[in-house]
């Protein structure tokens, strides 16, 4: 569905994005995720026909983007990032308005127009003005416009921003549903959001592609290095390097607690556990324990581990 090779855009002398690689198939969901600055909305607007770029390509159901821009257009839906919505319109007229511009015959975009009011969830602010609405149902309106020419492509850029933990859930749930009839390329700063939803997670940084795959492989892979947490009672300028020396061990940080506690974050090698033998020397010196364990890495460690600045 999608098909992007070497693209890359340059502002004056800043290259935003540089010469990135991926494909999204037919009826994907794929999470497009990176810091603030990373080149996510540049790369999408290149993808929309909005921007062109300074070399590369990028097909679209097989329309070169920006040879074929038409028609590559007419199968993607695109929800920017700040929804731009006509404020004195009325949400069913402004999707009228929004199916007609897009090409449709006033009969086709009176039926789509009510298909996304149902959709999005719409139907109790339909004859709303634009101005009046919350967030959450300014963000359904932004959903319903992408969706009204039904695009086989959903290309959307943040489209939780900013909305509290009930309308995300709700967009959520929306995407989610929308994602059994179009692929989708999803930008957002949700991690959470995006383990619940993707397929799959490109992610982006100095306009670089760092890694892309499935969440759980991406998180496989970093479970592979563990990551042990213990509170242990006694010197910390002791266990410390005590812990340092056990076999496997890569790196030890602490932070002290109240009445001489410390946790402890033991990071061990690929593959090993080592939580026995860090049992045993705790064992061997009588200090007090009170946890020990093995934490799962999640898809924001993968995240801060690829895209982190130290
Ligand atoms: N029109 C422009 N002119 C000059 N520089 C730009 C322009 N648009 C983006 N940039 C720069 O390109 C880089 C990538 O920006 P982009 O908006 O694509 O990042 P992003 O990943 O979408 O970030 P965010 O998560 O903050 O939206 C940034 O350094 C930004 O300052």
């Amino acid at each position: 569905m999608i098909e992007v090779r070497q693209l890359t855009k340059s502002f004056a002398r800043h290259q935003a994005v540089k010469g990135i690689d991926f494909n999204v198939a037919p009826g994907e969901i794929v999470g497009f995720l990176g810091p603030n600055g990373a080149g996510k909305t540049t790369t999408l607007r290149m993808l929309t026909g909005y921007l062109p770029p300074t070399s590369g390509s990028a097909r679209v159901a097989g329309f070169d983007i920006f040879r074929q821009s038409l028609e590559a257009r007419r199968c993607i839906g695109y929800m920017p990032e700040n929804v731009p919505l006509y404020d004195d319109m009325r949400v069913r007229e402004y999707l009228k308005y929004r199916a007609t511009l897009k090409g449709l015959s006033n009969r086709d975009a009176r039926r789509r127009v009510n298909e996304v009011i149902e959709i999005c969830g719409l139907e109790a602010v339909r004859r709303k003005m634009i101005r009046v609405l919350s967030k959450g149902y300014r963000q359904r309106v932004g959903l319903a416009d992408a969706l009204v020419h039904e695009p086989q492509l959903l290309i959307l850029d943040e489209p939780t921003n900013g909305l509290d933990p009930n309308q995300i859930r709700q967009i959520r749930d929306l995407i989610k549903k929308l994602s059994e009839k179009h692929t989708i390329l999803l930008s957002t700063h949700i991690l959470h959001e995006v383990e619940m939803t993707c397929g799959r997670v490109i992610i982006i940084d100095g306009g670089q592609i760092k890694a892309q795959d499935t969440p759980q492989n991406l998180v496989a892979g970093m479970r592979a290095a563990g990551r042990i947490h213990a509170e242990i009672s006694g010197d910390l300028g002791v266990i410390g390097p005590a812990l340092q020396r056990l076999d496997h061990v890569k790196r030890v940080t602490s932070e002290p607690l109240t009445d001489d506690w410390a946790h402890y974050e033991i990071l061990v090698d690929s593959g090993t556990d080592a939580r026995e033998r860090i049992h045993e020397l705790i064992s061997q010196y009588g200090w007090p324990l009170r946890s020990l364990h093995r934490k799962d890495a999640t898809l924001e460690d993968v995240f801060v581990e690829l895209t982190r600045r130290d």
